[in-house]
């Protein structure tokens, strides 16, 4: 299988490293045209659009956030690849979400919404099969996590937190579009169970913590669960999860082979 990967950040270079191990081939990485002169690797074409990846290539990945995926989601799903994404978040956007429908049904192709920073969707998913009533995220990041975000707009970040404090609370659509860095998980648990407008979301920059903690809480008539995950950050980003990176890989690995996991 080969592959190009949109985007050479973080996540991308974690991915990038992983399938050096894999029996999956990069092919190509799909950059923004100022950065096409920054990655120089053999056999890998460094190209601006779609429209210039080479023909055997059968998957898009999408590393680049929100921005990535509106640009180079719906050629290639149209082109007739299939497109895994970590930018799930971009999806609370419906106009963006038809058009990434339309180019899939156009394409034949189909778009894979890699789990991310969280676990548990799938106990979600079927949960949705019978009556859910409360689903209710709570994402929270050191407050570094948080730099460059929304959460500026309410906290001064440039000072020590001396408590944990909520900067938003509200549905997991308006989170999604407020805060494309850092909340896909919010609009990944939102797709997995009651939509965008029913989940509930709480975003929390905790100076006691060093890790990004998620949490779900769920109860419906399949009884009630609660999912909590403390990940490690990557290196390159005090943003992101590690866990993040390594579902794009497991999502990639798993399209290529012939039985699911
Ligand atoms: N689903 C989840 O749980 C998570 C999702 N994410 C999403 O993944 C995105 C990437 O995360 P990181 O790698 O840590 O961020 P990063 O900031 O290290 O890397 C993003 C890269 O994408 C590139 N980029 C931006 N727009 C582009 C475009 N139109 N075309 C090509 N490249 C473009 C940037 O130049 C940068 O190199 C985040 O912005 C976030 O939206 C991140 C963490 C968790
Ligand atoms: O990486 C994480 O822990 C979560 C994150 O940024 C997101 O949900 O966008």
């Amino acid at each position: 299988m080969k592959v190009a990967l949109i985007g050479n950040g973080a996540i991308s270079q974690f991915v990038q490293a992983a399938l050096q191990k894999s029996d999956v081939a990069l092919a190509a990485m799909i950059l923004r045209p100022a950065r096409l002169g920054s990655v120089d690797v053999s056999d890998v074409a460094v190209v601006a659009s779609v429209d210039d990846l080479p023909g055997d290539i059968t998957h898009v990945i999408d590393c680049a956030g929100h921005a990535g995926l509106r640009a180079h989601g719906p050629p290639a799903l149209a082109s007739g690849r299939d497109v895994v994404t970590v930018s799930i978040g971009a999806l609370a956007d419906e106009g963006l979400r038809s058009e990434l429908e339309e180019a899939a049904r156009a394409g034949g192709s189909r778009l894979h919404l890699a789990s991310g920073a969280i676990g548990g969707l799938d106990a979600l998913r079927a949960a949705r099969a019978g009556d859910l009533g409360i689903v209710r995220y709570v994402g929270r990041k050191p407050p570094e996590g948080w730099k460059g975000s929304r959460a500026e707009d309410v906290l001064d970040l440039s000072t020590p937190l001396t408590h944990p404090q909520i900067h938003f609370m509200g549905n997991a659509r308006d989170a999604a579009l407020a805060y494309p860095k850092n909340a896909n998980v919010a609009a990944a648990v939102a797709l997995a169970g009651v939509g965008f407008e029913r989940t509930e979301v709480e975003l929390v920059a905790d100076p006691g913590t060093d890790t990004n903690v998620h949490e779900i809480h769920a109860q419906g008539d399949f009884g009630s669960f609660t999912f909590i995950i403390s990940g490690r950050t990557l290196p390159d980003n005090p943003r992101s999860s590690a866990l993040a990176a390594m579902s794009v890989v497991a999502s990639i690995v798993d399209a290529s082979q012939p039985i699911g996991s």
